[in-house]
């Protein structure tokens, strides 16, 4: 293969700037590449539990968990314990689960302790959300540690509407200082609050990264996209407002992106 077919074997249809900042990234000495799951590795799917990587973002993070000084994370509203099941990766990548309230980072038996008080809210939150969720027609409640996700994929637009508004006022006639997350076909409650910027400036804390990598898809991935410095790089997948730099239709162009920066990152490592 000559250098341009080779070149074109990389970055396929990548715009030439993602792919000039993707080389450059690729050079740092320490890397954490932190990825969002659901519409960023993995396409949409109506029942959450089913949703997987496309084997070639799959292929990719594996390519880049293998290679030297450089870390992944997945970043993600998903409890931890549903984030492991979708996601089938090795214990070496750290995870991020309920948005940043679930961290495992090399200690694979972390887990999250809430105190009795929230332990109480969330009874609560159960009780209100499952008369929400009973009383219209396909809108369900997934739980999570500290809290729930109302889903209205499947639900009409108008029952959809519906359920927020009723959700919204009953949890919080009920409660106080709810954090509320609104994303795709879902509305997300917890009784604790913390962002997946925070979960970023920790992970880079932790990796002792001197840049960072991130893909997302949705609103609460903006927070991770407004965490990125100078010499990190945002990729934001799909449609819709971003704070990132570059985008990518979705999880195919995706997992090119990780492909190529793979790629990058392997011979920039074997030339040091
Ligand atoms: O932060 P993410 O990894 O993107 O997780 C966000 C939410 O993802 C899941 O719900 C979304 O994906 C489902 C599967 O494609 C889809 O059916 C649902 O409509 C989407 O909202 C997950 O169920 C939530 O707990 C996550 O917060």
């Amino acid at each position: 293969m000559d250098a341009r077919a080779d070149h074109e074997a990389v970055t396929g249809r990548l715009p030439e700037l993602l792919v000039g900042a993707l080389r450059e990234l690729a050079r740092v000495r320490r890397l954490l590449v932190a990825l969002d799951f659901d519409g960023t590795l993995a396409p949409e799917v109506d029942s959450p539990e089913q949703a997987r990587a496309l084997p070639e973002a799959r292929d990719a993070v594996l390519r880049l968990l293998a290679l030297p000084r450089t870390r992944v994370a997945l970043v993600s509203g998903r409890a931890l314990r549903s984030l492991i099941h979708v996601a089938q990766l090795p214990d070496e990548t750290l995870l991020v689960g309920s948005h940043g309230i679930e961290i495992r980072l090399d200690d694979p038996t972390a887990r999250v302790n809430l105190d009795t008080a929230e332990l109480e809210r969330v009874d609560v939150l159960h009780e209100v959300l499952s008369q929400v969720a009973d009383s219209i027609d396909d809108v369900w409640l997934e739980a999570k540690p500290a809290g729930f996700a109302l889903h209205t994929r499947l639900a009409t637009e108008e029952d959809s509407r519906l359920a927020h508004l009723v959700a919204l006022r009953e949890t919080q006639a009920e409660l106080d200082d709810l954090t509320i997350r609104e994303g795709k076909n879902v509305l997300e409650f917890a009784v604790r609050s913390t962002t997946k910027g925070e979960a970023v400036e920790h992970l880079r804390r932790y990796t002792a990264a001197d840049a960072v990598f991130y893909a997302g898809d949705d609103v609460t991935d903006e927070d991770a996209f407004d965490a990125l410095g100078p010499d990190d790089l945002g990729v934001k997948s799909g449609p819709g407002p971003t704070l990132a730099p570059f985008r990518v239709a979705g999880p195919a162009e995706v997992a090119h992106v990780l492909s190529a920066l793979a790629t990058f990152r392997a011979g920039d490592v074997h030339e040091q």
